[in-house]
């Protein structure tokens, strides 16, 4: 441990938190010199082959070859910006203030589609949220359905009436994982009423699916249901999803509403923003902002925690934690949020997918952490509302003494949901969540850092959120290539984190971003190392040295040291072999998929060819699908062109492959080709043995065949003129 620093630096009182450096950075820092050096000596050698290269082509392909590498070195020289100065925290709940003195909090639920989405889940990430171990009054949940669903509305009507139970049966149980989705799914027993509630709840969801396949909510309304319930639904006619005015509903309310053990409830509030087919509603970051307005409107709680719709808490004292940081004066004045890492459930033992996608939520966190704060990842954060929305508060919280369920409070919260709300305004530029990119989470982070703002990384031994990760590879690589786009939109841009955040941020904080922001440039790299020695083992056309020139060891120690370095540090962050070699499988897949697609898809739509807006990725599975994914089998069943680019890669492959068996020397090339054909072990089979629906679709093969066959082709021609 070089140096354990507590953050507050009076020393009267105990700290809330303590800060301490990861004890591998000499070892990183000693590593970083090292391997420095030997990129360096490469891309000496790269060029002064291309000098000595004896015709066009073969210096056509060592050129790509050293543009490869020094993309490749630029990525490495980004995260070795993450590994300067990774730290570590711990938080120390029992020594917060009395309860009396914690701040308000304000917790947002987004949810855009209840076909993707499925209501019920959303109430209960909603409810776990609502059951935190907070003190009730003190206590509101916003949902925003950005889908404009009636069957939203309607089962969170029924989850209010159910958290009145719900609630105090956590608290008299002890329960720590308060959605009860994923409580009553686990299996286990606490006994106490626990029978009672889950007939309850099974019949809440009952109804709210028979809503959601009737596609309306008046079709199941039954005679016990209020005439105000019945009015409520009336707001639907006329109502389309693009298309509909703002709804506000408050469904408890803190003042006067009690549980069934007689407790004060805290808030819930539903929220569907106007949406007007003309204004452009700026996905989840205008829903947030509208939710961050109508908050503001309502309960105006400092401290404000976003979380998907999935994202259902697994610790009801988290918001005890991030409070460990607000209320500690050292680091509070410019503290703009908290992060929690994204942690998933339900993935499967390997991670086929690499779903968990540790080094962006928690590898990688931690490195940023010591530099700016962790960059915002779009749920699990705890904000400062004041980083968020500073001096203008002011002006829309005028009626922030009066009752929320009041008419003229419901007006004015309306008013501020409305689509001409933002007009001329400074929302989603300086203000609030920020526009202009698919990824807002990163982007609005980003620009925090930009402008000063600090964040925490705060990662307890056990997960305090659990959510759901996409489990189909079309649905993994989709998601990917939003989020390609999106960093695009960012890195790109005039706020660029290679020039502007370099400047505003700092050197270290601009690299953690920039290795980001260009994430498909990936996309070259991959591609160059999935065809080049491909072709040049066939044609028998070196582009390696051979073993006996020392500069083969070069290559050797920059390929090894890189893999080594890369799986040292996942299975220390509680990682297994088998799940690092899915991870590192998965950021070769999407170097042939998201990545170029995403490029190409930033490309068109700055030439304004195409669109690409925030496609939701969907929360449910099909039987089959669930199935396979349990078993561990990829599914390709879908005729999608990112399986053709990487049939193409592994196709190629196996034929270099095959001839290299029959070749003396080019050991490199032979040592990439069978890199190629283990990772892509999973893919042979399902063009050529599976016949299940999650094979390979014949149409993806036998375009992946045809263009294959034209690579080759032109491999031919080309080498051997
Ligand atoms: O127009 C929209 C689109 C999405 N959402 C909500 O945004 C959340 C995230 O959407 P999802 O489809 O699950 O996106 P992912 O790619 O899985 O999410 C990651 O990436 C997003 C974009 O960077 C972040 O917003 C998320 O927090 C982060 O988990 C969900 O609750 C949606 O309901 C909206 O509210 N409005
Ligand atoms: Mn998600």
């Amino acid at each position: 441990m070089e140096y354990t620093k507590s953050s507050n630096p009076t020393k009267l009182n105990p700290p809330l938190n303590t800060v301490h450096l990861d004890h591998r950075v000499p070892i990183y820092r000693v590593h970083m010199i090292i391997y420095t050096i030997a990129i360096l000596a490469a891309i000496y050698h790269r060029s002064t082959s291309i000098l000595a290269s004896s015709t066009l082509v073969e210096a056509g392909v060592l050129w790509s070859l050293l543009v490869s590498d020094i993309i490749l070195a630029f990525m490495w020289a980004c995260v070795q910006a993450f590994r300067w100065r990774p730290v570590h925290r711990q938080e120390f709940l029992e020594r917060l203030p009395d309860r009396v003195t914690w701040p308000s909090l304000d917790v947002f639920v987004c949810t855009a589609d209840p076909h993707k989405e499925p209501p019920v889940g959303v109430v209960s990430t909603a409810l776990s949220a609502l059951a935190f171990d907070y003190p009730a009054e003190k206590l509101s949940v916003y949902v925003s359905d950005d889908g404009g669903a009636d069957v939203t509305l309607f089962a969170f009507m029924e989850g209010a009436k159910f958290s009145r139970h719900w609630l105090p049966f956590c608290r008299q149980n002890g329960i720590k994982d308060r959605s009860p989705e994923a409580f009553f799914s686990s299996g286990r027993c606490c006994g106490g009423d626990e029978d009672k509630l889950k007939m309850m709840y099974e019949s809440m969801k009952e109804r709210v699916e028979n809503a959601l396949e009737k596609g309306s909510v008046s079709a199941v309304l039954a005679s016990s249901d209020t005439q105000e319930d019945k009015h409520i639904f009336q707001q639907w006619k006329d109502f389309s999803r693009n298309n509909h005015p703002s709804v506000i509903q408050v469904l408890l309310e803190s003042s006067k509403d009690k549980d069934v053990a007689g407790h004060v409830m805290p808030n819930l509030i539903y929220v569907s923003r106007e949406k007007r087919p003309k204004s452009p509603h700026h996905f989840k970051a205008g829903a947030l902002n509208a939710l961050v307005r109508v908050s503001s409107v309502l309960t105006n709680a400092p401290i404000i925690l976003t979380i998907d719709c999935d994202m259902y808490s697994t610790d009801p004292t988290s918001p005890q934690r991030a409070l460990c940081y607000f209320l500690d004066p050292a680091i509070s004045s410019d503290l703009a949020y908290v992060q929690f890492p994204q942690r998933f459930q339900g993935l499967h033992k390997n991670d086929i997918y690499g779903g968990e996608i540790k080094r962006l939520f928690t590898i990688n966190s931690h490195g940023l952490d010591g530099i700016c704060g962790p960059n915002y990842v779009g749920s699990n954060t705890f904000h400062a509302r004041r980083a968020l929305f500073g001096s203008s508060l002011q002006s829309v919280n005028a009626n922030g003494q009066d009752k929320i369920g009041s008419k003229m409070v419901l007006e004015k919260a309306t008013e501020v949901a409305n689509c001409d709300h933002e007009a001329g305004t400074k929302w989603g530029d300086t203000t609030g969540f920020r526009y202009g990119s698919l990824v807002e989470d990163y982007y609005t982070g980003y620009r925090l850092h930009c402008e000063g703002w600090k964040s925490v990384f705060c990662n307890p031994p056990e997960s305090a959120f659990l959510g759901e990760a996409p489990k189909s590879l079309n649905d993994v690589l989709s998601q990917c290539k939003r989020w390609t786009v999106g960093l695009y939109e960012v890195g790109i841009s005039k706020y660029s984190t290679i020039t502007f955040g370099v400047r505003k941020a700092s050197l270290a904080a601009g690299l953690c971003y920039s290795h980001y922001a260009f994430w498909g440039f990936w996309s070259i790299s991959v591609a160059a190392y999935a065809v080049l020695p491909q072709l040049a083992l066939i044609n028998n056309k070196p582009l390696f040295p051979q073993p006996s020139d020392p500069w083969f060891y070069v290559y050797v120690y920059l390929f090894l040291a890189a893999y080594i370095q890369d799986m040292a540090d996942f299975i220390a962050y509680k990682g297994t072999f088998r799940c690092w070699w899915s991870d590192q499988r998965m950021w070769l897949i999407r170097g042939l998929t998201a990545a170029p697609f995403g490029t190409m898809q930033f490309v068109f739509k700055q030439l304004n060819i195409s669109t690409q807006g925030f496609n939701v990725t969907s929360k449910v599975m099909d039987d089959e699908q669930s199935k396979r994914y349990d078993q561990g089998l990829f599914d390709f069943g879908v005729d999608s062109p990112f399986f053709v680019t990487l049939s193409i890669a592994a196709i190629l492959s196996l034929c270099a492959f095959t001839v290299g068996i029959f070749r003396n020397g080019m050991v490199a090339e032979m040592f990439l080709v069978a890199f190629g054909v283990a990772n892509c072990w999973p893919i042979y089979g399902a063009i050529f043995l599976r016949r299940d629906s999650g094979k390979m679709p014949d149409r993806v093969s036998a375009r992946a065949f045809v263009i294959s066959g034209l690579i080759l082709a032109i491999g031919c021609v080309a080498f051997n003129v």
